[in-house]
């Protein structure tokens, strides 16, 4: 199976790279400063999980084309934060031919429109992943902790060939994997989550255990998490008791110094996911007449960080 992956930033770096790491034909389309820093230091990785330093085979936007017609790509794998997504969508098109299907990792749900109505729903998978991982100054890919489990499947249901030829290659490089046969309910377990937890530390600026030892706390991340909740039932997709209670579990955990991505972005002053995850989330809750005033809040916050940064 030949593989692109657009971006070796956090995700896309960890997959990708321990794809690599196990021989398997990949290749990262990259920008140009990434690309030289690839090619002369290699993709390393920071794990405690085990630390890799890979040679890897890159691309950028002006070579993709004709790589991609020597020997096209079977799979595309989307690591772009989804504030990019639209140039990324340009620059992976000249890699999918008629047999390519893309999968993107990408938190949310709202990108899969734009690649639907631009490659076909039937050539899209559905994917998400659970890993803390961010670019390193040192251009490393520093993997903070467990999990990194990557989740993938056809998004009408069921198996397929495809499906399965990736999950045997996750395998080989032994990611923590699951080709499953329900990924649309998989997204919205996940998504109920994130958007919870990226609401709750964005707003907080603080992780899970910070805020579950302040007074009320615990009771808000409860709220939060309900709104969420609600939102997934009203989308016909009512979170299962058992993810239900894994999701409850983590964002109430007393010792927990997690952090969604967002917060470590919005920290770092970076550019934050907030419409496509949090704003995402509220719009979809007042749509359905749900009460949300913790998503609210979030929103708004997350709006004037971003209205502050812009203007900075
Ligand atoms: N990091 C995490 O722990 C987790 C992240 N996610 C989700 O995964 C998705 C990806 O996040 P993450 O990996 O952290 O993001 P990063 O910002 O770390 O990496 C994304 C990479 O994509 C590259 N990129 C963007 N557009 C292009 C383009 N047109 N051509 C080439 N490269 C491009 C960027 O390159 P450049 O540096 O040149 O801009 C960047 O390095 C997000 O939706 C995020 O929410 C999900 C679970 C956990
Ligand atoms: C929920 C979590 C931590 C899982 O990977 C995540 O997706 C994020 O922080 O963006």
């Amino acid at each position: 199976m030949r593989i692109l992956v657009l971006g070796a930033g956090g995700t896309g770096g960890y997959f990708g790279g321990r794809l690599a790491q196990c021989g398997a034909d990949v290749t990262f389309l990259v920008r140009p400063a990434r690309a030289t820093a690839l090619q002369r230091d290699g993709l390393r990785i920071r794990s405690p999980l085990g630390d890799a330093d890979v040679a890897v085979r890159t691309l950028t936007a002006d070579t993709l084309a004709d790589a991609a017609a020597r020997a096209p790509f079977d799979l595309v794998l989307l690591a772009c934060k989804a504030y990019d997504l639209e140039p990324a969508i340009d620059a992976v098109a000249p890699a999918m031919a008629a047999t390519t299907t893309l999968l993107p990792i990408l938190n949310g749900l709202l990108h899969y429109d734009a690649l639907d109505a631009r490659f076909g729903r039937g050539r899209v998978l559905g994917g998400l992943c659970f890993i803390s991982a961010t670019l390193a100054d040192d251009g490393a890919i520093a993997h903070l902790g467990r999990p990194a489990s990557i989740t993938f499947g056809e998004r009408e249901g069921g198996g397929s060939t495809r499906v399965a030829g990736f999950a045997a290659l996750c395998a080989r490089a032994g990611i923590d994997h699951r080709a499953s046969g329900d990924i649309a309910q998989e997204q919205w377990n996940k998504f109920s989550f994130l958007a919870a937890l990226a609401a709750g530390t964005c707003l907080m600026r603080a992780s899970v255990g910070d805020i579950v030892a302040a007074d009320g706390g615990a009771a808000f991340m409860a709220a939060l998490h309900d709104e969420c909740l609600a939102v997934a039932s009203a989308e016909g997709r009512p979170v299962p008791d058992g993810a239900r209670g894994i999701a409850r579990a983590s964002l109430l955990e007393g010792a927990s110094d997690v952090k969604a991505s967002m917060l470590r972005d919005l920290e770092a002053g970076r550019r934050v996911e907030a419409a496509h995850i949090v704003g995402d989330m509220l719009h979809r809750a007042l749509a359905h007449g749900i009460d949300a005033p913790r998503l609210q809040a979030a929103w708004v916050h997350l709006q004037a960080y971003e209205g502050q940064r812009a203007g900075a």
